[in-house]
């Protein structure tokens, strides 16, 4: 299948550092892939591999059974948009797709083509990029990834800085995009994000993937428990482990296989307060908030410190 994303136990290692660890996944022609983790999981080393900006440490990922780097004029293959920030900051948006249309042999007609889908207005077009808000880079992005009308769409983090009625148009765009056969991955930290937008969903934690399928299998997944959320939490996850339960971090609580009237029991009991108490929903939602845990983890500390 010539628009199969296909990755095969890509290991990435920065000295002794494994940044990516024997990934394996593939995105097909049709389908929206999400591909989550929280920040510095390994979302965009991989995808650097996947556009051969960074060479894998073993494994190998192929585009239509190509390596990116072999894909002749790849700009009509495969549109990429790794970093929005990145665009010469002196040049304007239709300058910087004018250069891109140039560089892939498209007519220059095609630049008002992309200036519309993406809603940059004309003046907009003529400003430079270091004066666009982050909004207006991603859809200067979305439109240089999709110039060369590619079948494969690469697109790190494309909802970051668009408003709620950006990420539904990016939503409406790429969903009619993939139901025209293109094949989608893009990345997000945000859980929401890649739920509205993706039919399936790739999860990456540390290196690793934790789970992949079809969207809503995952979500229906294997929540169980109970999400707890305290005043202190380190202090009522104390106590329920104290009477014997077993709590597992997850956000800023952690969840735990108990009635909430058990657990409101506990807390009664030691004198603390809850603040969150609810039924650990989705699976994909408790273990992404697992993966996340730790740095969440960090942020009550600096909180205790400070007060
Ligand atoms: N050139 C590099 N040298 C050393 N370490 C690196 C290098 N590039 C990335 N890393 C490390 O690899 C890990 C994965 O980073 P990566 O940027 O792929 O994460 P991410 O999932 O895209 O995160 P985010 O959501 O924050 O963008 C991080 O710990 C990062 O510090």
């Amino acid at each position: 299948m010539w628009r199969m994303i296909r990755v095969q136990s890509v290991t990435k290692r920065y000295g002794d550092f494994v940044a990516v660890d024997d990934v394996s996944f593939v995105c097909r022609p049709g389908r929206v892939t999400g591909f989550l983790g929280p920040n510095g999981a390994g979302k965009t080393t991989t995808m650097r591999v996947m556009t051969g900006l960074t060479p894998a440490t073993s494994g190998r990922i192929t585009i239509g059974g190509h390596s990116y780097r072999d894909l002749p004029n790849p700009g009509r293959h495969v549109g990429v948009l790794l970093d929005a920030s990145a665009q010469h900051g002196g040049r304007t948006g239709r300058e910087v797709l004018a250069l891109g249309a140039h560089l892939m042999g498209l007519p220059t007609s095609r630049v008002d083509e992309m200036l519309d889908l993406v809603s940059l207005s004309e003046t907009e077009s003529r400003r430079r990029v270091r004066h666009y808000s982050l909004g207006m880079r991603q859809r200067l992005g979305i439109a240089h990834a999709l110039l060369g009308d590619p079948a494969v769409l690469i697109l790190d983090e494309p909802a970051n800085g668009l408003d709620p009625a950006g990420i539904r148009w990016m939503r409406d765009l790429l969903t009619s995009y993939a139901d025209r056969g293109g094949t989608v991955l893009l990345s997000s930290h945000l859980l929401n994000e890649v739920e509205l937008i993706a039919d399936e969903m790739v999860l990456i934690g540390r290196g690793r993937i934790v789970a992949q399928g079809d969207k809503r299998a995952l979500l229906q997944g294997r929540g169980t428990g109970t999400f707890v959320t305290a005043v202190d939490p380190s202090a009522m996850a104390a106590a329920l482990e104290r009477t014997g339960y077993v709590t597992v971090p997850a956000g800023d609580g952690f969840r735990v296989e108990a009635a909430p009237v058990d657990i409101g029991r506990v807390a009664a009991e030691h004198g603390l307060v809850l603040s969150d108490l609810r039924p650990a929903d989705g699976g994909l939602e408790s273990l992404f908030l697992e993966l996340t845990a730790e740095e969440q983890r960090e942020s009550f500390g600096n909180a205790e410190v400070a007060a």
